[in-house]
């Protein structure tokens, strides 16, 4: 199906064979913007290197001291308020209280769906907040207040209050330098930070530079999360509120069928790979007690944050696959996941966790008891800016070799660690013969791409290089628009979430360049024909035999469009 899609003179080898994909969360290359935000607090240093006279020696690769690369912040004293518990506390509930009741604020988290479900409370509580990610801008008269994923975090823009969610995974190796800029640069008089009490005594020490005033506050589970003696047994076992959870695509379209065959229960699916439009409408499906959807069916990327209805999670396994082995999952996984069960305000009165297979539920329950191993150090990673002026000492060196070196040149405080730039260095790679400057370089490489899916890496490429011959990249010169349909079989499922991250791809780009990418309004249609044709795989083509509703009468596209916005987007 691809091959009419996506022209074959440009995008030849489609086929992906991995059996096991790992299926994390969105996608987390959507680094800070390439925006001149550290230069200012460089101060005079920096102009007399840029006059040339050959007196300044400022060191770029020195990192020791990244507070100071917010000014913004520093002008303040803010309060910071650190809402630390165990899941399903109410840790994200009071930080949201206080930003319903500020004049302005943001709200950071580390998903999508997360930042979603935060708009739309605020708005349903008739304060006005908009909706930004690295893919989507809903804007909302007079808005004083932004839900946004944590990469998207304004560090020029004063606040009364700020809350970065699941900040604890300021220790993610890729994603971690995204909270750390989000906890150092946001100029919030008060600033709010949920998560696990394992960060605390890092951000304490983080913070104890910066001027800030820092209270704990800690919270108790509000409903008994129980670790079950027995495994699931049969699958004749599935209730209404069951979610299993597995890390593999194809084992999670095994188990949906599986499932659904017993005919008794249909599933809804979430897995990263996914797009995000599609992971929030199967959510809020399994969320709605009227739909028929009554099982969920999901990865690691509920992992975080979710008010889901879930009554009781069952790992199909405790491993994983995290792009380079296969290993257990850890106690923070573990007890994030399990989490999910009995969410206060929904109807299950408390949560009930275990697994497919008994060997398991020895880990499992040592790991629900075990504390989350303290975290040691934050990432970090060089702005656009630092990178550009080291650039000029290595001039004509392309941007991987200046990655490389800078990043084996530089200088961190024993808090910090660098961010892991792997997928960074692959798209440098890729591109870096392109006659394009370092800041476009710099863009592609900090895009949505997903370099471990052929089709989306051969999207940039393309991308890259019409952008660099033409400074005009129109969709149509790899994407054929009105060739979409729905998926026949699991290959062709798969490569439609491929071409949706294509798509994907041109939107991010079009948000900022602008003028080069113009078709934006044809690429956010098209992905969301993407995304509404895999639903559909997912609700009519599965295996699931539908029982009262009459999907066979739905035949074109615009009646499809027209139910789902009936069925799942009027809340
Ligand atoms: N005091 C409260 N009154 C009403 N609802 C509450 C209260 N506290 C929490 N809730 C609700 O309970 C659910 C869980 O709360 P919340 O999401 O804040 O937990 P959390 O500690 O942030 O969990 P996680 O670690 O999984 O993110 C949410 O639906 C929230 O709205
Ligand atoms: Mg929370």
């Amino acid at each position: 199906m691809a091959s009419m899609l996506l022209r074959r003179r440009r995008i030849s080898a489609l086929g992906v064979s991995r059996v096991l994909q790992a299926v994390n969360g969105d996608s987390f290359r959507l680094g800070p913007e390439p925006k001149f935000e550290t230069i200012a607090s460089l101060g005079v240093r920096i102009r007399n290197y840029s006059s040339g006279n050959g007196t300044a020696k400022f060191d770029f690769t020195d990192l020791t001291r990244p507070h100071t690369w917010y000014p913004n912040a520093r002008k303040k004293n803010r309060k910071v308020f650190l809402h630390v518990g165990p899941t399903n506390s109410g840790k994200t509930y009071h930080a949201l209280k206080r930003l319903e009741s500020s004049s302005s604020g943001v709200y950071c988290g580390p998903l999508r769906l997360l930042a979603w479900e935060v708009a739309k409370r605020l708005n349903k509580a008739k304060v006005p907040c908009d909706l930004i990610t690295g893919q989507e801008k809903e804007e909302v008269d007079g808005a004083k207040h932004k839900a946004v994923t944590v990469e998207m975090a304004d560090i020029t823009s004063d606040y009364q209050c700020a809350v970065i969610d699941e900040i604890q995974m300021l220790g993610c190796k890729t994603r971690g330098f995204s909270f750390t800029r989000a906890l150092l640069g946001i100029a919030a008089d008060e600033l709010h930070l949920c998560g696990d009490a394992a960060a605390v005594p890092l951000i304490q020490e983080l913070l104890k530079v910066t001027g800030d005033d820092v209270q704990v506050q800690s919270y108790d589970r509000l409903l008994p999360l129980v670790p079950l003696e027995l495994p699931l047994g049969s699958f004749s076992n599935i209730r209404t509120g069951d979610c299993i959870v597995s890390f593999s695509r194809k084992e999670i379209y095994r188990l949906k069928k599986k499932i659904e065959t017993g005919g008794s229960h249909l599933c809804s699916v979430v897995y990263g790979s996914l797009p995000p439009e599609t992971r929030t409408r199967q959510a809020t499906m399994f969320n709605d007690a009227s739909s028929e959807f009554d099982v969920l069916v999901a990865s690691d990327a509920i992992g975080m944050g979710l008010n889901l209805n879930i009554s009781r999670i069952i790992f199909s396994t405790l491993q994983k696959f995290d792009g380079l082995e296969m290993r257990d999952l850890t106690v923070p996984e573990i007890k994030q996941i399990a989490g999910r069960a009995g969410r206060y305000g929904s109807k299950f009165p408390w949560g009930e966790v275990t697994c497919l297979d008994a060997t398991d539920l020895p880990l499992l329950h040592s790991s629900l008891k075990s504390a989350s191993p303290i975290l040691e150090q934050a990432g970090v990673f060089p702005s656009f800016d630092l990178i550009y002026m080291y650039s000029r000492l290595k001039p004509k060196r392309g941007l991987y070799r200046i990655l490389e070196d800078f990043l084996e040149n530089a200088k961190l405080s024993e808090n910090y660690f660098f961010a892991n730039c792997e997928e960074m260095l692959k798209v440098a790679a890729v591109i870096d013969g392109l006659p394009l400057s370092l800041h476009d370089k710099y863009l592609f490489c900090i895009s949505p791409v997903d370099m471990n899916d052929e089709i989306s890496s051969q999207g940039l490429k393309q991308f890259a290089e019409t952008y660099a011959r033409k400074g005009l990249v129109h969709l149509r010169e790899i994407f054929t628009p009105g060739t979409l349909e729905v998926p026949k079989t699991p290959t062709a499922l798969k490569e439609l979430e491929s071409i949706h991250k294509v798509l994907e791809l041109y939107v991010w780009l079009s948000f900022r360049l602008e003028e080069s990418f113009p078709d934006h309004e044809l690429a956010s249609s098209q992905k969301n024909i993407c995304s509404l044709l895999i639903e559909e795989f997912l609700e009519r083509l599965g295996w699931q035999k539908p029982r009262s509703r009459k999907l066979a009468s739905i035949t074109s596209l615009k009646s499809l469009m027209e139910d789902k916005k009936r069925r799942y987007f009027c809340d």
